[in-house]
């Protein structure tokens, strides 16, 4: 058997593939053309945020599942899936603990402007502790948006590091471990100086911070975002920080060419390249799990983490 592996993951789950008898194979890239001409013969798929669309599911001839490289899994065309009736897998919680790590570093380095403060240093100029306001997190009050398994580490680190209150807004779930559930997601954005993204894409929660929700933020706020580019309006972030209604951003996720763009004029907003998840130890955690998943899914069994189970048709 065979499962292609759309983008790089850690030796590790490669390993446990070819010990089970699957064999690894690699598209020429992941983009979606090489990725359906590389599917045909292929049983299994893992893939990270590339994702699987509509074209790559009408390419395969015997793909029975697809595991996704982590949480979010937006990118997977579950309607295709499920209509060449292949099972749709994630890893969820298996990288929480570092994404929600890089949440609270961006957090920091945007209340302290440490990209900006390195880059000053090395171009030889004075005069940066002076050039503005930099804030603690401790005591302050953070909005946690989505408490899923990512979101609620984020929540205690924040607490149990710094003493933040915690509010959440996360209209699906009723267990917040005893932190504030907001009436709304504009109370908790009126209260809040830090903001921390969490929630999964949907249409529902596209640009979910907008130009109406940062109208209402509280002035001053950190925006951080480790879940998806779509979640947040770049243009009106944009407005907001020029307008100083709002003081920096921390963002692990963004549309392509962000940082090149209006956003990238801010020296208080800081890009990093989607790396919540990329930590030795979450790398191999989570393949080792996406792996697990696969060969479950290939002895004709439902992994746990099955999100169109209803769909699948073990055998075809
Ligand atoms: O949704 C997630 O968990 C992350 O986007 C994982 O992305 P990666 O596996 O490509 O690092």
């Amino acid at each position: 058997m065979k499962c292609l592996i759309v983008q790089p993951v850690h030796e590790v789950g490669l390993e446990k593939l070819r010990a089970h008898g699957v064999e690894p194979v690699f598209p020429a890239s992941p983009a979606m053309s090489d990725v359906a001409a590389a599917l045909p013969g292929c049983d299994a798929v893992i893939t990270r945020d590339a994702g699987l669309t509509a074209e790559a599911f009408a390419a395969a001839d015997r793909l029975r599942v697809v595991v996704v490289h982590g949480t979010g899994h937006d990118a997977v065309d579950k309607v295709a899936a499920s209509a060449h009736g292949v099972l749709v897998a994630n890893t969820p919680g298996a990288n929480a603990r570092s994404v929600a790590e890089l949440a609270v570093g961006l957090a920091l380095s945007a209340a302290r402007r440490l990209p900006a403060a390195d880059a000053w240093e090395r171009a030889g100029r004075t005069g940066f502790r002076e050039s503005a306001v930099f804030t603690e997190l401790s005591g302050k009050t953070a909005l946690i948006v989505g408490f899923g398994v990512i979101g609620r580490h984020t929540a205690r680190m924040l607490h149990q590091a710094f003493g933040m209150e915690i509010l959440v807004h996360s209209p699906r779930v009723s267990d917040t471990e005893g932190f504030e559930k907001v009436a709304g997601l504009a109370e908790g954005l009126a209260r809040a100086d830090l903001i921390s993204l969490h929630t999964p894409l949907r249409p529902e929660t596209r640009h979910l911070i907008g130009e109406n929700s940062l109208r209402v933020v509280k002035p001053g706020a950190i925006l951080v975002n480790v879940g998806r580019a779509g979640l947040v309006d770049e243009a009106a972030l944009a407005v907001a920080l020029e307008e100083g209604r709002i003081a920096g951003a921390g963002l692990d996720v963004y549309e392509y060419g962000a940082p090149q763009g209006p956003l990238g004029q801010f020296d208080q907003v800081i890009f990093t390249p989607h790396l919540g998840a990329t930590t030795e130890e979450a790398l191999q955690r989570v393949v080792l799990g996406a792996v697990d998943s696969v060969l479950t899914a290939l002895r004709g069994e439902l992994p746990a983490t099955a999100l169109n189970a209803a769909d699948w048709r073990y055998g075809r």
